[in-house]
């Protein structure tokens, strides 16, 4: 198979560290540089705190004990100590508030970098025109694991370099003091965080791997979680009595993402236990190594208080630096995910002309497809003219390759062998946006929007509104659901066309409940969309009545008649009576076109196998003794 957009070659460099961090950072700095700054700036008041409050802690027990002055007179040392203890006070105020503060900016910043991850995220995946995407597990688990990082990560990342900042500034000022009291201590108390950071390091690559697995697993949970909440699979579910067991397997992938969570969390605990043990001795030793000296009278009281509060910043700091280098370097990792998908979107631009009208014809040239090379083929060297304004029926066996070769009409798949020329041109040159704005289609798998019944068929042309400037639906939609023969369906609606085609949403504007459309009706709602389209070059209608009653089935053939009259068409049916007026019927089997003409010199050919299916079918509409046949099925 070859995806429309540019398949991802494995053998391609992942994003480099650098790239990965200047995305993260452009991210960040993008979203909200106001939030960012202010949050650097509180980092930056974090961080100077507690040494501003060691040094007045020290010049205040100092003062109170007499070090230093030698003097203790209670008048002078209440107005000594005013000063230092007034200071600590407005720092006790000022630590206490940032963190709220600090917790608001953080919310701004991480919701504004959320959405504009998601935002380009979002854009990258729609600018990958084909359909390889939502056919490649990897792909899509990359895909979801893009989607987690991006919300959080560049902002984790921040704070990352936040904490190391902090930790740095808080390290700067204390190791100062710590080498003041003993430099012996401070290179062991620094030498201590090494064990540490290595092991963290070494966690952040497992932990990244890890997270492969928990992305599969996760997806595959939230596969049998929607199935279970929502409501596509509720009738089967509860008719088959499948529920327990769909409840069991998701269960299990549960427990499996759980399984690897705590192997995860095991071996940090292993990975840490040893070095954090040895920062602990280091911080104890130097604990009664200091009070010693303090009894000795070899250090003051505030000298001890300073080394205290020392000791436990520099290897808070220490240790919080480490584990936001290795948290830094895992979000890393995983973000990778991210640039991946969002460069990989934005590298899909195949094809630069603009597809223009279609004038003369649509040629298929021994066109050969398989959907991945270990798949068989679908289609074997179809060869097919379609003439400008000439209306063609498709018709095939279940798995014939009708739907597959509309797809590659639509350019969502590119032939393996052969090529489709539009007026002579391959459509490898075109841009997919400007050959699908050719193109009018109604799929078999058309999607029911859980939307108002106007945009369900203003989406079929979101160039133009929906809604007149009086705020009534548009009169081209009202057009399009009378044309398909829905508008009287959807004008009596509670809410006419404004009313949710769903009970899964409320409205925009109101709580009113939608309605349930029944299939034969959302037919006709997609074919309403399509016919909002009637100025395009080429329509494509694929099994578009396979809903309706007898009646419908009528009455929207007529409509499909006169649809597009004049431009080139090609119907897909099961339903021969359907495409008997058709200029010309073709028959696809075994991968390729056996036979191709009007639907009476095929039915005057001895061997014809759409003549023997169509009169099969004729045979079951007119004996109420036979079960109506399975023509072309
Ligand atoms: N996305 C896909 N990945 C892999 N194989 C696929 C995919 N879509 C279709 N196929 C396979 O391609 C073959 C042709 O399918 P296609 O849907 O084109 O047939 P069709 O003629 O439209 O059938 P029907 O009459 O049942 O709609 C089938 O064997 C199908 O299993």
């Amino acid at each position: 198979m070859t995806d429309s957009t540019q398949r991802p070659d494995p053998g391609r460099a992942e994003p480099t560290r650098r790239r990965v961090t200047a995305t993260a950072v452009r991210l960040a700095l993008g979203a909200h540089r106001r939030a960012l700054a202010a949050t650097l700036l509180l980092a930056a008041v974090e961080a100077t705190g507690p040494i501003a409050a060691a040094w007045l802690t020290k010049q205040l027990v100092d003062r109170l004990t007499g070090a230093g002055s030698g003097t203790g007179a209670a008048g002078s040392v209440a107005g000594s100590v005013t000063a230092p203890a007034a200071a600590l006070a407005v720092i006790g105020v000022v630590l206490a508030l940032v963190p709220y503060v600090d917790g608001l900016c953080q919310g701004v910043l991480s919701r504004a970098v959320a959405l504009t991850a998601q935002d380009r995220l979002f854009a990258a995946v729609n600018a990958h025109p084909g359909l390889g995407l939502y056919e490649d597990p990897a792909r899509l688990d990359r895909l979801r694991l893009a989607q987690q990082s991006g919300q959080d990560t560049p902002v984790q990342l921040v704070q990352c370099a936040l904490i190391v900042l902090r930790s740095g500034w808080t390290l700067a000022g204390f190791a100062v003091v710590l080498a003041a009291v003993s430099p012996v201590l401070a290179g062991l108390v620094l030498l201590g965080a090494v064990p540490k950071l290595l092991a963290e390091l070494r966690l952040a690559h497992s932990t990244a791997r890890a997270f492969r697995g928990i992305t599969a697993g996760e997806r595959r949970e939230s596969f049998f979680s929607t199935l279970l909440g929502g409501e596509t699979a509720a009738k089967e579910i509860r008719l088959f009595g499948i529920g327990d067991l769909l409840r069991q397997r998701m269960l299990a992938e549960r427990r499996a993402v759980n399984r690897i969570r705590h192997r995860l969390d095991v071996q940090r605990l292993s990975a840490n236990a040893l070095p954090t043990l040895l920062a602990s001795g280091i911080a104890g030793g130097g604990l009664l190594w200091a009070a010693g000296r303090v009894s000795a009278g070899a250090l003051t009281v505030g000298d001890l208080s300073v080394f205290l509060a020392a000791v436990a910043s520099v290897q808070g700091g220490l240790g919080s630096a480490v584990t936001a280098v290795a948290n830094g370097n895992q979000h890393l990792l995983v973000f990778a995910e991210y640039v991946t998908v969002v460069e990989d979107g934005a590298r899909s631009a195949p094809g630069r002309r603009t597809a223009g009208p279609l004038r003369d014809r649509l040629v298929l040239e021994d066109v050969w497809f398989r959907y991945a090379p270990d798949l068989p083929w679908v289609l074997r060297g179809v060869s097919l003219t379609v003439r400008a304004g000439e209306s063609v029926g498709l018709v095939g066996v279940n798995g014939a390759g009708k739907s597959t070769l509309v797809k590659l009409l639509c350019r969502f798949y590119e032939p393996d062998r052969g090529r489709i020329l539009w007026d002579g041109t391959d459509l490898r040159e075109f841009t997919p946006e400007s050959l699908r704005d050719r193109l009018s289609v109604v799929f078999q798998d058309f999607v029911s929007y859980e939307m108002t019944a106007a945009e369900n068929i203003a989406l079929g042309d979101p160039a133009r509104p929906a809604k007149a400037p009086d705020g009534t639906p548009g009169t081209r939609v009202v057009e399009a659901a009378r044309e398909a023969g829905v508008h009287p369906v959807l004008a009596a609606l509670p809410a006419g066309y404004d009313t949710m085609l769903t009970r899964g949403f409320f409205g925009e504007h109101d709580r009113d409940s939608g309605v349930v459309l029944s299939g034969g009706q959302w037919q006709r709602v997609a074919l309403a969309r399509a016919l909002l389209r009637t100025d395009r070059d080429l329509f494509v209608l694929d099994e578009p009545t396979s809903g309706l009653d007898p009646q419908a089935q009528a009455e929207v053939a007529d409509v499909i008649r006169g649809m597009g009259r004049g431009r080139t068409r090609l119907l897909v049916s099961h339903r021969l009576s359907e495409v008997r007026a058709a200029d010309r019927i073709v028959l696809l089997d075994g991968g390729a076109v056996t036979e191709d003409g009007p639907h009476e010199e095929l039915m005057g050919l001895p061997d014809s196998r759409y003549a023997a299916l169509f009169r099969r079918q004729a045979a079951g509409f007119l004996d109420d003794q036979e079960p109506e046949p399975e023509v072309a099925r």
